[in-house]
């Protein structure tokens, strides 16, 4: 039981001081889920008198009106030994151990907030008592309710009381500590009244008969003890406090408790109901019943703590970690962000992402079908080949086969085939930049650092332009390659001219018929096409060479090299994360940290049940 209210007290203090009591916040609120006592009664009610017996102290401010005007949220802490003692929550480091000064500082406390006039205030006041005397619970003292404003006093205090204490106590978790006094008619107390109205089946509600010390001869309170003119879910407990005159001779709580033992043992009305009448048998059945509601709160309280820390952890994770502080720290972050990026870059060319297929998608059909559209044969018409036949032959026409003019119609048609490759290069490229694009805006990391963003896009198509004119050379190579040097088999295999079908005799233009001529115009076609062919397979191969693996090989190779030389202020800039992000990733680490230690804490106490 002790483990079980501690740990209470604890996580609501923690919850309490990270401000996480409000509508404001975005998590749910552990507050929400933990149970509280709350005191609420009429003016004049018995209410501070009930709380002090409680407590076993004398520390509530007193007087005449409305003196409690601040919510007071009182924490009972149970010491084994040593000198008790009060803290306030707006006073951390400050221990009381007058209770004189402590009923001073609430009612300055309460003053600093409202001002000196007798408004009231939803907010606050946390006080911490540690003591041997007390058993742990966590108490609520509530403005008493009253029906008339006196001088002074705006009208709406009645009501602006009465919607301060519903507040506190039509939360499902607040355990209501309705206190009458005996000497009032039951049907006017305002305690029942209000507590029935948030709690209609008394789940929750406690009843405290105050007063019955004071009850006219003759009438008692026993129908009321016994539950038989007013029943409530849970039987009434009757208390007799100190009267004011108690109060004013100082009779301290110990022997006032000792008397209230004894009236309750001697009174013959009241001696049957003895053992469960009195401050000190309340506060063990209040006890008792907070660590059950807790006990059957456990498991939802788990899983509410749970449910956040992996709220807090993915939005952390979001956020990305930390700047590293030294040079060697920010350099590492740098490269291993990089590194996230490349890997995503290569796994979309390696098919485990999508967009690398896309070029094979180009070498598949777009060069192909360029190469197609070509019309290889536009420059093999009859008068074409003539033309260049007879201007290779030069002054003397040729005797065996016209290799130069061969030699000048292959080139004039294998030129063409520049474009195609030149285009399929530019292809390429534009995919492979689209593909960096995609990375970088898949690699999270990236997102928090801008400048480094940038840096890394600039450094990745830079890399890509100069893989593209190297690729560019290489294709054009490629051609140039099969004009420079003709495949000899091919040329072999043709059947020989044995009548060139020429007739030197005849002037330079009719030189050669047109069934020899056109024989050359096949010959030459069937050759380009031999080698077209042969560079529909060979240009994807340079591309691939050239762009696709060494993109996938060094990509940022040069930023790499050039980030080693770079100082601290460089790298720092690069790392130019917002503060505002820099703060909330601080706050959410800090939550975090509170959640785990309240989840250490709450699974020890479920394990040992
Ligand atoms: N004889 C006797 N007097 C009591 C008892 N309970 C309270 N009183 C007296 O009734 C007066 C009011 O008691 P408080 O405890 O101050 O009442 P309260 O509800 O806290 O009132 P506010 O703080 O003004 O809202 C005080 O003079 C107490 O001494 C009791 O059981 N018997």
């Amino acid at each position: 039981m002790e483990n079980l209210i501690t740990l209470v007290n604890k996580l609501q203090r923690a919850c309490t001081a990270l401000g996480d009591h409000g509508e404001e916040s975005a998590l749910p609120t552990l507050w929400d889920s933990l149970p509280s006592i709350a005191v609420v009664g009429g003016q004049s009610s018995g209410k501070s008198s009930v709380l002090e017996s409680v407590v076993g102290k004398d520390f509530l401010p007193r007087g005449s009106g409305i003196v409690t005007r601040r919510p007071l949220v009182l924490q009972l802490h149970r010491i084994d030994e040593g000198q008790e003692y009060a803290e306030f929550m707006h006073q951390p480091k400050k221990r009381f151990t007058d209770f004189a000064a402590v009923r001073q500082e609430i009612s300055d406390e309460t003053d600093r907030e409202t001002g000196r006039s007798k408004q009231i205030s939803t907010v606050p006041i946390h006080l911490s008592i540690y003591s041997p005397n007390v058993v742990n619970l966590t108490l609520i003292d509530l403005p008493g309710l009253t029906k008339v404003a006196v001088d002074g006093q705006h009208e709406s205090i009645v009501q602006d009381i009465e919607n301060m204490v519903r507040s506190y106590i039509e939360k499902a978790n607040c355990i209501i500590l309705a206190i009458s006094p005996a000497n009032q008619d039951l049907a006017t107390s305002d305690a029942i009244k209000i507590s029935r109205e948030v709690d209609p089946k008394g789940e929750r509600t406690f009843g405290v008969l105050t007063k019955i010390d004071l009850m006219d001869k003759g009438t008692d309170a026993v129908d009321i003890l016994e539950g038989k003119s007013y029943r409530l879910q849970y039987p009434w407990i009757g208390v007799v406090n100190r009267s004011q005159a108690d109060i004013n001779k100082s009779v301290d709580m110990i022997a006032a408790r000792r008397r209230e033992r004894e009236y309750f043992a001697t009174t013959p009305e009241y001696r049957h109901l003895a053992s469960r009448m009195g401050s000190e048998h309340l506060g063990k059945v209040l006890s008792k019943h907070l660590e059950n509601v807790i006990r059957s709160k456990i498991p939802s309280l788990q899983a509410l703590i749970n449910k956040t820390i992996v709220e807090l952890e993915s939005e952390l994770s979001r956020l990305g970690k930390p700047i590293a502080v030294d040079t060697g720290g920010k350099l590492y972050m740098i490269m291993e962000i990089c590194r996230a990026f490349d890997q995503n870059f290569k796994e979309r060319l390696d098919g485990v992402r999508p967009g690398g297929d896309k070029i094979y998608g180009i070498f598949e059909n777009q060069l192909p079908a360029a190469m197609k559209r070509l019309q290889l044969d536009k420059n093999l018409s009859m008068e074409n080949v003539r033309k260049l036949i007879t201007e290779a032959d030069g002054y003397q026409p040729h005797l065996i086969a016209p290799e130069q003019g061969y030699r000048r119609l292959i080139e004039a048609s294998l030129v063409c085939v520049k474009g195609p490759a030149e285009a399929a290069v530019d292809a390429v490229h534009a995919i492979l930049k689209e593909l960096v694009q995609k990375s970088i805006g898949e690699t999270t990391e990236l997102k928090q650092y801008p400048t480094l963003r940038v840096e890394v896009v600039n450094a990745a198509s830079e890399s890509l332009e100069r893989m593209k004119e190297e690729s560019k050379k290489a294709v054009l190579q490629l051609v140039d390659m099969e004009c420079g040097y003709l495949t000899v088999e091919f040329f072999r295999k043709l059947p020989q001219d044995i009548e060139k079908g020429g007739n030197p005799t005849h002037s330079i233009f009719d030189r050669y018929n047109d069934s020899y001529l056109r024989r050359i115009g096949s010959t030459v076609l069937a050759y380009v096409n031999m080698v077209c062919a042969t560079l529909r397979n060979s240009i994807p191969k340079s591309i691939v060479y050239c762009q696709v693996r060494e993109a996938k090989r060094s990509l940022l190779d040069y930023f790499f090299a050039e980030l080693g030389g770079k100082e601290a202020r460089q790298l720092s800039k690069m790392l130019d994360e917002d503060p505002a992000v820099m703060q909330r990733r601080t706050n959410l680490a800090k939550r975090l940290e509170l959640y785990r230690s309240a989840q250490a804490e709450i699974d020890a106490v479920s394990w040992s049940k």
